[in-house]
């Protein structure tokens, strides 16, 4: 899969998943349950149905607990699904607790595809959105393979209704100064962190 990402780029997101991965157990604990209490506070999420989620990988800030709380309100889970062949985008499968679950290509763990658990994207209320870096302005940096900026560049079509809501999440650790915005990046309507909730300009 091509990636035109600049040596500048891939190295400011090897440090910042370095940096992430660094984290103590105690640390990466007491920061998912700092951004679940954040989430959990916002209308998107509180209102939100259909909301979509991620298993942490690579020191990524864990959603667990507010899928917990969701599970318990009644809401659905989704997980992410590699696309087994449009190449570079992502299914949405539902997750359910103690769900069995197997590992993808990168090692991330994720539910098999069938036609009774796909979610479309446009139906989703919420996508809770991984990422590797930030800044204050919205602009965002994930693993580099370009996965949720394909799966959802239909939202950057200002004639469709803005359905679903993007919140990137990260930890507070990995905010920078400035990310060049790439034509092709999807915006966050908001970012949240384990400290704090960033909206877009
Ligand atoms: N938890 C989680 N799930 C997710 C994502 C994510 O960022 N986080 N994704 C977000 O897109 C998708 C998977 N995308 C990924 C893209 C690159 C790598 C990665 O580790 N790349 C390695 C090289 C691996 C290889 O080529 O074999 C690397 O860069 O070191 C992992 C996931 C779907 N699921
Ligand atoms: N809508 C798109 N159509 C085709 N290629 C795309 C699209 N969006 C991104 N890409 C490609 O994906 C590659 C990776 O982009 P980028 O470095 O911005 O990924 P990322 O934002 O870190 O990843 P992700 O979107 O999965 O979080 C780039 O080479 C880019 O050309």
């Amino acid at each position: 899969m091509p990636n035109t990402s600049t040596p500048a780029k891939n190295q400011i997101r090897k440090a910042l998943r370095q940096q992430r991965r660094s984290l103590s157990p105690h640390q990466q604990k007491h920061a998912s349950m700092g951004l679940c209490r954040q989430l959990s506070l916002l209308p998107e999420f509180i209102f939100g149905q259909r909301i979509a989620a991620y298993i942490p990988n690579d020191g990524e800030i864990d959603p667990q607990p507010l899928l917990e709380l969701a599970w318990r309100l009644g809401k659905q889970i989704y997980l992410p699904v590699l696309h087994p062949f449009s190449t570079g985008r992502l299914l949405f499968m539902a997750h359910h607790p103690h769900q069995v679950l197997a590992k993808n290509r990168f090692g991330i763990p994720e539910p098999l595809c069938d036609q009774d658990s796909h979610c479309p994207v446009w139906t989703l209320d919420l996508v809770l959105t991984p990422l590797v870096g930030f800044d204050e302005n919205g602009n965002r940096m994930g693993m580099g393979g370009g996965f949720y900026d394909r799966t959802f560049a239909f939202l950057n079509d200002n004639s469709k209704p803005r359905k679903p809501r993007m919140i990137g999440v990260a930890h507070e650790c990995q905010k920078v100064d400035t990310l060049p915005n790439e034509r092709w990046d999807i915006m966050m309507n908001k970012i949240v962190t384990d400290k704090d909730i960033y909206s877009a300009r």
